[in-house]
């Protein structure tokens, strides 16, 4: 296949996936790669460029083997000769997966796929919390991708270097770099992971300056304007936002709100085990049980017996406004 999809992220893998779909010279399919997910829309970089694209009614339902796609997703375009735009037709299946857990934990959703390497943004600063990034870094691991940690606003302290030793802490394998995308600074460090058809892409917690690198690696403002009005077919307004960007210099960029704000899931993973309580307390004596000293209390017991942490139930208790009893050392 030619070098501009390449420069995409083509590759062996998915050109062998995709030969059964483009055999027949009748049908004019391509491949193409999701650069942006709207409603009833979705852009995707061909070998032409970035095109407008629309889902074929085949694709609009969850079904088994078929997938709906993701930003990130290579999928088999059909050229439509009247319409200016292409249907997909076919997702082709995916090198890595990045997926958030939904409905406690009993169902998965896709948000990104085919990325490389994620670089997990963080600064020296309140939000610098060695074992949330612990479980940043295993969840990248489970999506298939590369873990890279960034400290970002490093302008802000001296001790950037202390920081950094910290995070080498969660492994000794671990890349970490001290970066300052508001002042220019470290970009060369971060550089090297931008080659010719490797995906990265951005998650951390609101405000560690995401845009603001996203700005800096495009070199231009697109963070802050990238998102395009569009009407649907309903003629009502959709927004869609193109995050998946190719940086100047060779490689790919993604910065996509559903993956961005990682907090936001890491707070849904708690409520998956608040649900574990819930589970728990229809077997309580009292329907309105606290779980604090109530005889009978299916959820103390739970802990006694090992089966609950005591901290989880202490998170729960927090959630609920409720005064904290923190577990007892013993
Ligand atoms: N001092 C300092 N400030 C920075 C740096 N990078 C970004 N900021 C500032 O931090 C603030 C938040 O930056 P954003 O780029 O909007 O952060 P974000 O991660 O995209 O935030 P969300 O869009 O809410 O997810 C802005 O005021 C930036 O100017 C930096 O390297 N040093
Ligand atoms: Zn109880």
């Amino acid at each position: 296949m030619t070098g501009a999809l390449q420069d995409l992220g083509w590759s062996d893998f998915f050109a062998e996936a995709a030969e059964p779909f483009l055999q027949d010279e009748s049908v004019q399919a391509e491949p193409g790669r999701i650069a942006s997910v709207g409603r009833a829309s979705y852009q995707i970089w061909t070998a032409q460029g970035l095109e407008d694209a629309l889902l074929a009614g085949t694709l609009r339902q969850e079904a088994p083997g078929q997938q709906v796609p993701v930003i990130g997703d290579w999928v088999i375009a059909q050229r439509l000769a009247e319409a200016q735009a292409l249907r997909i037709q076919q997702v082709l299946p995916r090198r890595t997966t990045f997926a958030r857990a939904v409905h406690g934990g009993t169902a998965e959703q896709i948000i990104a796929a085919n990325v490389d390497v994620v670089f997990i943004v963080t600064t020296p600063d309140q939000d610098f919390d060695l074992p949330r990034l612990g479980r940043y870094v295993a969840a990248v691991q489970v999506s298939g991708a590369e873990p890279v940690v960034l400290l970002n606003k490093s302008d802000l302290v001296q001790d950037a270097a202390w920081y950094l030793e910290q995070v080498r802490r969660l492994g000794p394998d671990l890349p970490a770099h001290q970066i300052s995308a508001a002042q220019h600074g470290g970009l060369d460090s971060i550089q090297p992971y931008f080659t010719p058809g490797r995906t990265v892409a951005l998650i951390g917690s609101s405000g560690v300056g995401k845009s603001t690198l996203t700005n800096r690696l495009l070199g231009q403002e697109v963070a802050a304007t990238g998102s395009v009005r569009e009407t649907d077919q309903q003629g009502r307004h959709t927004t869609t936002g193109r995050t998946l960007y190719r940086v100047p210099g060779g490689g790919l960029l993604i910065d996509n709100p559903g993956l961005r704000d990682i907090a936001v899931w890491d707070a849904d993973s708690r409520s998956v085990n608040f649900e574990v309580i819930e589970e728990l307390a229809t077997k309580c004596r009292f329907r309105k049980c606290t779980h604090m000293t109530e005889p009978g209390c299916a959820v103390q017991r739970a802990v006694q017996k090992g089966q609950l942490d005591a901290q989880v139930l202490a998170a729960y208790h927090e959630a609920q406004g409720q005064p904290v009893r923190r577990p007892k050392k013993r």
